[in-house]
């Protein structure tokens, strides 16, 4: 029976078939952040257990965490209390890694745990975080949960889950220059849309996915969760094998031969019958830019916004005005040339350091316009904050004009002291433009980090094929 790489990671999981699709699965990693978490280790408490296999453990606040002043202690009490109630509940547990506020490591939980060597081929991850889908790149099964699951897999080391339907994307030969992994995700969501994969685990394939960097596929695998996937996938490789080895917590010696003999056979069987199949043309991929308020609203940068008058479906015209009126858009137009206030370059879709690269790239010997009132670039962990000061990045950043920040999730989402104020519009490189996402109020456009960087340039939404040297 042929099989795909999904059915193989799940099966090779499985503790016990409880029948109707439903299985309870063996949890081999557990990533944990302040915000999911509390209730979870409160609830074992009452209980009176204690977490199954801490080992199993990853830990680090990262939604909560100021991205400045980190010589002084955090203004806002909720935050401070999230971060220590994380700092107390792990503290002194023998977890594989934890990584307290301002600690060297410390960032975005899908950024450091596969700069680690901690994401490993073939494992389940788990996380109360719907990014968690990330980790797939590394043909690992990784998937968001709730809190109450949270406390199922600290008590247990389990988790019961419904299996997913099978679903191949397939992208196709070469990309336009100025086109990057951001560009391959919102346009194979733009055609999916945010429901298109709901009970499916994606797998990505074809000959452009197979040419990704690692930081390229984590970038493609983050954003299933937008087309309704829990799980994103990328079979394993030479580029997976290359990126882990003499990683930290990467097997050594033996058992890394033994492992990569194993990750050898995480791939999709040649005829793997799968439910759904979309097919992609990389070539026709141009620059996106989302216009609306769901990563499915999104454009080609020479694109023009959808006009309601002329939508046929009454729920999806009554969705687009709804879009429009939030974002302060006119249906028909274009974004090409929208003025924009603000600029964010970081977040688990693009805060790695090849993203950090791109738009340095496109930023080195220009100045943020004027009129953009702050450009930000978040690293996305203390390692790719150090690797990009190395290589000299953050200086082109600061000359140029931007604010070079801590590392965490910042204003991806408004958790911390870093938002949108009411009516800003944000050239962002985060996964979702949601109403309030970025701050109450605040107006979204998705993009990659190059074409956020030349936003910032320009003053407005621009394509980057006309800023590049
Ligand atoms: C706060 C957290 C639970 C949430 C998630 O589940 O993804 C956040 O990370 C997000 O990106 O919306
Ligand atoms: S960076 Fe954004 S998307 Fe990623 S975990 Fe943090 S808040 Fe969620």
């Amino acid at each position: 029976m042929q099989k795909t790489l999904y059915d193989k990671l799940w099966e090779s999981h499985v503790v016990r078939d409880l029948g109707d699709g439903n299985a309870l699965l063996y949890i081999d990693r557990h990533l944990v952040h302040e915000v999911t978490s509390p209730q979870a280790f409160e609830g074992l408490r009452q209980a009176e257990r204690h977490p199954w296999r801490p080992r199993s453990i990853i830990a680090t606040p990262d939604h909560n965490t100021p991205t400045s002043d980190w010589d002084q202690d955090i203004a806002d009490p909720y935050s401070r209390e999230q971060v220590d109630t994380l700092d107390r509940n792990v503290r002194n547990l023998a977890t594989l890694a934890y990584f307290p506020f301002r600690s060297d490591k410390q960032g975005i939980l899908h950024v450091v745990a596969p700069e680690l060597g901690a994401t490993l081929p073939g494992t389940t991850i788990v996380c109360g975080d719907s990014h968690t889908s990330t980790h797939g790149a590394f043909a690992a099964l990784a998937f968001g949960i709730g809190t109450s699951d949270v406390e199922h897999v600290l008590a247990t080391q389990t988790l019961t889950a419904t299996r997913a339907k099978n679903l191949r994307v397939q992208v196709d030969g070469d990309l336009q220059a100025g086109v990057a992994a951001k560009d391959i995700v919102l346009a194979i969501i733009g055609r999916l849309g945010a429901a298109g994969g709901t009970g499916h685990a994606i797998e990505f394939c074809g000959s452009t996915i197979a040419k990704l960097s690692m930081e390229e596929r984590m970038t493609v695998c983050n954003m299933a969760i937008e087309a309704g996937a829990r799980t994103g996938l990328v079979a394993f490789d030479t580029t997976t094998m290359n990126y882990l080895q003499h990683k930290p917590y990467a097997p050594k010696d033996a058992r890394w031969e033994r492992a990569v003999a194993y990750w050898m056979t995480l791939h999709s069987d040649p005829d793997a019958p799968f439910d759904k199949e979309v097919r992609i043309n990389a070539n026709e991929i141009e620059p996106q830019v989302t216009w609306g308020t769901s990563p499915d609203m999104v454009l080609p940068i020479h694109g023009f916004i959808p006009d309601p008058d002329v939508e046929a479906d009454p729920q999806r015209r009554q969705s687009f005005m709804q879009a429009l009126s939030y974002m302060g858009l006119q249906g028909g137009t274009r974004l090409l040339g929208l003025p924009i206030d603000k600029v964010f370059i970081g977040s688990c879709t693009n805060s790695r350091i090849e993203d950090l690269r791109a738009a340095a790239s496109v930023v080195c010997g220009h100045h943020v316009a004027d009129s953009v009132i702050r450009a930000m670039v978040v690293p996305g962990s203390g390692q790719v904050k150090r690797q990009a000061e190395q290589e000299g990045l953050d200086k082109i950043f600061i000359d140029a004009g931007f604010e070079w920040r801590q590392p965490g999730c910042s204003m991806c989402l408004a958790m911390n002291d870093d938002r949108l104020m009411p009516g800003e519009r944000c050239a962002s490189t985060s996964n979702r433009n949601f109403e309030g996402r970025q701050g109450a109020g605040g107006r979204s456009h998705l993009m990659s980090p190059a074409m956020a960087a030349a936003a910032a340039l320009a003053g407005c939404i621009t394509d980057i094929r006309e800023w590049m040297q």
